[in-house]
């Protein structure tokens, strides 16, 4: 094949991949698909396979079965990866005692990339005098910015963000949405991975959903949203049904009450007003989306840790992530790495 490969498509491409860690399946035929110039959340409860199935795109941990490809190639046959995809899995990695930027530094040293880059991605990133200070006593969210700061240092086009929001405090998801939104008005494809949906909903396009490694949904935010609801409890619900009826609104018995299909509450409440009708209760309900999410995260959620929890105790395990803080110099012992990750994700394991 052509080593500077065909055109590049921006695509990730995952299929029918697997992955199990002894007996237990941490991914289980999972299909994905992520556009370019799109913001693709990978969502999922504690425990549902995300960090597997991200590690395995970034040839850090090495399929049962099925491919998954960034530009039609498996990370490992990628020439020059850190001009194709960023990646950024743990927040938390960087050795405490040298400065963001010395840390940035080493690894773009490493990939031919000047420090001249590293100083205008600390900039973009909003960290050009912290980054200064040793990483040891950066908050969360430093940790976060530099991370992306390491992901963009070979310019990809295809970025993978672990749980980039994870403890952001609300400024700072709304940088992050704004950083990211930018990003794929470039161009470029972003995935990015998350156990909250509240963190990432304004932020995405495009959602998957997996739960105990298979995927359960997929689809852009808005099919899956579905339409507002509203939920209103009433004294006469017939009287009331017919009076929203009349106005035009899609009105079912639902638990007690009634569900009506509008967000606006006020529409409802002056209905009921002009209808002479008492209202006992009147709110927006979850979103098909939200309620999806949730069941997912009071079930599944529980059920994948205990069992992957239960797993790792009984030692059947043999490719255990590598540690936290790899040592500063040599690569770290992961038995699970199969290709040569790109500098940050190398950093990242968990
Ligand atoms: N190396 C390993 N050996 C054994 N089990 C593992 C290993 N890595 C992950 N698992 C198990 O696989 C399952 C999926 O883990 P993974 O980290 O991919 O989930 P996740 O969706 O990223 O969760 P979180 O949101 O908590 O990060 C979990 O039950 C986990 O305990």
């Amino acid at each position: 094949m052509d080593p500077a490969g065909p055109e590049p498509t921006g695509r990730i491409e995952v299929r029918g991949l697997t992955k199990h860690f002894g007996s237990f399946t941490a991914v289980d035929h999972l299909d994905l698909d992520v556009e370019p110039g799109r913001i693709t959340g990978f969502l999922g409860p504690n425990g549902a396979g995300k960090t597997t199935t991200l590690r395995m795109l970034l040839g850090l941990v090495r399929p049962t079965s099925g491919t998954a490809t960034i530009d039609g190639r498996r990370y490992a046959d990628i020439h020059n990866p850190l001009t194709v995809v960023g990646s950024a899995l743990e927040a938390t990695n960087f050795h405490p005692g040298r400065t963001g930027r010395n840390h940035l530094r080493v690894q773009a040293a490493a990939s031919g990339v000047s420090d001249r880059r590293v100083d205008e991605l600390l900039e973009l990133v909003g960290i050009p005098a912290a980054a200064r200070k040793r990483a040891g006593g950066y908050s969360m969210g430093m940790r976060q910015r530099l991370g992306l700061a390491a992901a963009m240092l070979g310019d990809p086009h295809v970025l993978i963000l672990d749980e980039p929001a994870n403890g952001l405090d609300p400024e700072g998801i709304r940088w992050l949405r704004g950083f990211l939104r930018h990003l794929a008005d470039e161009g470029r494809t972003l995935l990015i991975s998350s156990h909250m949906l509240s963190e990432v909903e304004q932020t995405v396009d495009d959602v998957v959903i997996i739960a105990n490694g298979k995927r359960v949904a997929q689809g852009t935010v808005e099919e899956l949203r579905g339409e507002p609801t509203a939920f209103v409890r009433t004294s006469d619900p017939d009287r009331l049904t017919a009076a929203l009826q009349q106005r035009g609104l899609r009105v079912a018995p639902k638990a007690g009450g009634l569900q009506v299909t509008t967000e606006d509450l006020a529409v409802v409440g002056d209905v009921a007003h002009a209808s002479d009708v008492a209202i006992h209760e009147l709110r927006s309900e979850q979103t098909h989306l939200e309620e999806l999410f949730f069941n997912l995260t009071e079930t599944e959620g529980d059920r994948n840790r205990l069992s992957g929890a239960a797993h790792a105790r009984a030692g059947v395990a043999p490719d255990l992530p590598p540690p936290m803080l790899p040592p500063p110099s040599g690569p770290p012992v992961d038995p699970s790495v199969v290709a040569a990750p790109p500098a940050d994700a190398r950093e990242a394991g968990r």
